[in-house]
């Protein structure tokens, strides 16, 4: 009988921490507990166990988490989730952080993407919020780069790809992230982009309303937040975070973060001055399409700036075309849909769920109001514990009911998503591409048999057998997802399958992610350039090991963003940040009572209703700075039932996904409503997304000797935004006081960056250089973007052409060529005009030959080292200006008609779905 002597195991699907016991193995090589050997206690909170600490943030730490009640068997690892804990006497009623924390709680639930972490749960008691969230074990994705000092350009493009899809789906929800940084961003096991952190996230309400509060680290920022006092337009200020994450991948430092004379970045007006007045330069190794895009996107005048749509279109990012073209309400049936499988929210969930200790004052012998938990059902996916004991009480675990165990549902929940949906689609996205290209690879290469050996029959013969599996995958998705190991190998739909008695479980939701993959099948048919699928092969079978490692460390307290507001909030800041003081003592003056105000007291002897089976709508808070004061009703869900089970107080909403057929609109009116009162909008459309750049046109590009500078993209010497000379002029922007009058700089910003050090700043301001080992920057001669030509919109009507036209005629054959076509053309109208000018330089010869090498799928980037892993000690600075009116002008959306491609490709897909 072996003897291992191991301080962490699992046992029973429970998990135990072992004091140094020893563990013995039986028979079947199960690990037991001797019995004479004490139980080491352990914390838990709610229905988790709480392990390590994942990372520390301005709210304090986040813990990896795991659930206490797996339904597996102990061979697996319980689900694992990340618990961001928020000491609640750490944000004091009606401050900014207060509405920070609702803010990323309420957004966090209507958002659904893969590349946006998701919102299990959030729990409370009377000392600890706690937001659960899907676990990002890839690590931090500065990290990363760091670690790799850049990406490679495949690897990049596929990032930023998943960065712009989720960027563009929160968007399309009416929301803008406003605090995209290398910091906000994580990775999945797989190495896919999780976007987090959305404490700063506003709503917009049409496409051109715009914002007043200016928020975001200095270094992504986009140029209009600080040197313009007018309202901006969020959207193009995420578009320039994204700029900046990318040119950071790609180049493995930040841009504009040489300036001698402001080395550690910490003096914000000089930094946006060297911003706003120096070119763009990058590093040799950065290939021209990439290029070609930062520049289009790192344009300071967010008027000129390009689009999320346009960045879509862009040649480099073009191979995830099948990708990026997925729409958000794709997104939305995708994930949405699995919630299908989850039980039925109060009726089953009352009668399965057993009254919970842990959500209140119970008639546990530990009864103690301070542990009381309010569990947001409307977003729990996993069942309440039986008779289990209170958060934060150490606990001695209890052996899991077989019947727990055994539940499908369970089963099938609990890898829904965190293990994760996020790879599980992406996965999709690649193993359809992989197996569309290889058909498409077959196809041509019977083509090349049949135009050579003049054998008319076997072109027909391919095409049927495309044709009939097509006919399968609509038919029976799932054996063809089976058959052609698609997704169903990794995906927790075979792990459900096997898992479960429940056959419709796994079937529905195999069925759903093939449903997914046919859907980018489709969209491949139409877009897929020939080197998508390595890359993505590349990059998804790489593995990401490496970063397991990381997520597990404790984090040292990183510098974290530095929101004036924030601070200030605290009596002790307000002398250090007077202005900020002002702030919010404007904003205290209109304070409404604190979201906990508005929690109903847990005390035991705390009277409530008998349950009431008929929802209440309480009264809509509004989602404004102004009124920091959304109460966890409004955060958790818009239809509260108050349960009395005794002691338990749920809210929740209901499953509107199942009853109700009008699920998804009345969610977003709700949505919507919740956020800003009694104002019901519609989501923002793709058709409104298109008119919001109806003022932009398409970029042509000219080889020109002479550096292009990014404010000045059209060499006509204008600048397009100018840092005011005259600061008093400012009506609102409180940098310059901030930072400048007040000499809050490196010294003064010690109440975030105290607890921060130096670890994360190196990531922030410069990943892996210092300005003296700086990377080899570009020469001057660069490529030069002029005057807007049609080139882009028109190309794009030829896209939608075109796979009109594919799909309603012969699908495989003309998307394929329509495709090929499409590629080469726009490669050769980059080239074209590229090698147009009378001064064709290296650039432009850079271009075609990364055109040509887009085209024969093999991209390549440079192999210049980076020379410089030198961190720089500087503070991550996020600015959050508050100003003294954030009241938006809501206005009703309109709803847009979708284009007639789209309508087209949503009819063959949902034509195969039915076949
Ligand atoms: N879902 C997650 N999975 C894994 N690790 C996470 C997750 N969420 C957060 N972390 C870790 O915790 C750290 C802090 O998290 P986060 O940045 O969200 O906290 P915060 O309090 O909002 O901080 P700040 O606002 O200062 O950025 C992250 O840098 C990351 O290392």
């Amino acid at each position: 009988m072996a003897s291992i002597n191991k301080r962490y195991t699992y046992y029973g699907g429970e998990t135990a921490v072992l004091s140094g016991s020893t563990i013995t193995g039986n028979a079947n090589g199960k690990a037991i507990r001797a019995q004479n050997k004490p139980r080491r206690k352990h914390v838990t909170f709610g229905p988790y166990i709480l392990g390590s600490t994942l990372g520390e943030g301005e709210f304090g730490k986040v813990k990896l988490g795991w659930s206490k009640h797996s339904t597996t068997s102990s061979a697996e690892v319980p689900k694992q989730v990340a618990i961001k804990l928020i000491r609640r006497d750490t944000i004091p009623k009606n401050s900014e952080k207060e509405v920070k924390v609702y803010r990323e709680i309420n957004a966090l639930k209507h958002l659904t993407h893969p590349n946006i972490v998701k919102l299990e749960e959030v729990l409370q008691n009377s000392k600890y919020i706690g937001i659960v969230l899907e676990y990002a074990s890839g690590g931090e994705f500065y990290k990363y780069i760091q670690q790799k000092r850049r990406l490679k350009e495949g690897v990049a493009c596929r990032l930023f790809a998943q960065l712009i899809s989720g960027v563009q789906y929160m968007h399309s929800k009416g929301l803008v992230h406003r605090d995209l940084k290398l910091e906000n961003l994580l990775l999945d096991k797989h190495e896919n982009l999780i976007i987090t952190d959305f404490g700063f996230v506003n709503e917009f309400f049409q496409h051109n309303e715009l914002m007043k509060t200016s928020c975001g680290s200095p270094c992504y920022a986009a140029p209009e937040l600080v040197v313009s006092t007018k309202p901006y337009e969020a959207r193009k200020a995420d578009v320039w975070s994204c700029g900046i994450i990318l040119y950071a991948m790609l180049a493995g430092y930040l841009p504009w973060d040489d300036d001698p004379k402001n080395p550690d970045g910490n003096d914000i007006a000089k930094l946006y001055h060297y911003i706003t007045r120096t070119p763009l330069k990058f590093p040799e190794y950065v290939n021209a399409l990439p290029r070609d895009l930062l520049r289009r996107i790192l344009v300071s005048d967010p008027k000129r700036r390009t689009t999320l749509r346009n960045i879509q279109r862009h040649e480099w990012t073009r191979p995830h075309m099948p990708f990026l073209s997925i729409t958000p309400e794709e997104w939305d049936r995708t994930m949405v849909s699995k919630d299908v499988f989850r039980p039925p929210r109060l009726n089953s969930q009352r009668s399965t769920r057993p009254q919970s200790n842990c959500s209140t004052s119970s008639t546990s012998s530990k009864g103690d109001k301070r542990d009381s938990l309010i569990i947001d059902s409307t977003l729990v996916n996993l069942p309440a514990p039986p008779q289990e004991s209170q958060s934060h009480v150490i606990t001695i675990p209890s052996p899991p009911s077989p019947e727990l165990r055994h539940s499908p549902i369970r089963g099938v929940n609990r890898h829904s998503r965190s293990n994760s949906a996020a790879s599980i689609a992406l996965q999709a996205v690649v193993d359809a591409e992989r197996e569309h290209n290889l058909q498409r690879e077959s196809f041509l290469h019977l083509q090349k048999m049949h135009h050579s050996t003049g054998n008319r029959a076997s072109v027909p013969v391919f095409l049927n057998q495309r044709s009939n599996t097509h006919s399968n995958n609509s038919g029976n998705v799932s054996s063809l997802m089976n058959k052609d190991s698609v997704i169903v190998e990794a995906s927790p739909a075979k792990n459900a399958k096997n898992n479960t008695s429940h056959p419709n479980i796994a079937s529905q939701e195999s069925s759903n992610m093939a449903n997914l993959a046919a859907s980018y099948e489709n969209k491949n048919k139409t877009f897929k350039p020939k080197t998508t699928v390595d890359r993505m092969n590349h990059s998804s079978e790489k593995g990401s090991s490496s970063y397991h490692q990381l997520s597990s460390q404790h984090h040292k307290p990183r510098p974290t963003s530095y929101h004036p507001s924030s601070t200030a909030s605290a009596s002790t800041d307000s002398d250090a940040f007077p202005i900020v003081s002002a702030i919010n003592g404007t904003l205290a003056h209109n304070m409404e009572p604190s979201p906990f105000d508005s929690v109903p007291s847990l005390s035991p002897d705390q009277k409530y209703s008998s349950f009431d089976h008929s929802p209440k709508m309480l009264p809509r808070r509004s989602f404004s700075v102004n009124k920091p004061s959304l109460d966890l009703q409004s955060v958790s869900g818009d239809l509260i039932r108050s349960q009395k089970d005794g002691e338990t107080i749920a809210f929740s909403r209901i499953n509107e996904q199942v009853e109700d057929a009008d699920f998804r609109k009345r969610r977003q009116s709700r949505r919507f409503s919740a956020l800003i009162g009694e104002k019901v909008f519609s989501p923002v459309t793709e058709e409104m997304e298109e008119t919001a750049i109806v003022d932009e046109k398409p970029i042509t590009i000219k080889v020109s000797a002479v550096t292009p500078d990014v404010n000045d993209p059209d060499g006509t010497g204008e600048k397009k935004l100018d840092i005011p000379d005259n600061k008093t002029e400012k009506k609102r922007f409180s940098f310059f006081s901030l930072y400048s009058t007040h000499n809050v700089s490196k010294s003064s910003l010690g109440s975030n960056d105290s607890k921060s050090g130096v670890n994360g700043k190196a990531a922030s301001r410069n990943p892996s250089a210092s300005p003296k080992t700086a990377e080899p920057r570009e020469s001057r001669t660069t490529l030069h973007v002029v005057a807007p030509n049609d080139s882009e919109d028109s190309e794009s009507s030829q896209i939608s052409q075109t796979s009109a036209v594919a799909a309603t005629f012969a699908p495989d054959v003309h998307r394929s060529t329509q495709s090929s076509r499409q590629t080469s053309s726009s490669d050769k109208s980059i080239a074209e005009k590229t090698t147009g000018g009378s001064n064709a330089s290296k650039e432009s010869q850079s271009i075609q030959r990364h055109a040509s090498h887009n085209r024969s799928n093999g991209r390549t980037s440079s192999r210049v080292t980076n020379a410089s892993n030198t961190s720089r000690s500087s503070h991550r600075q996020s600015v959050m200006v508050s100003t003294l009116n954030d009241n938006q002008q809501a206005q009703p959306r309109h709803t847009g008609d979708q284009s007639t491609a789209r309508k087209v490709i949503d009819f063959f897909k949902r034509r195969s779905m039915r076949l």
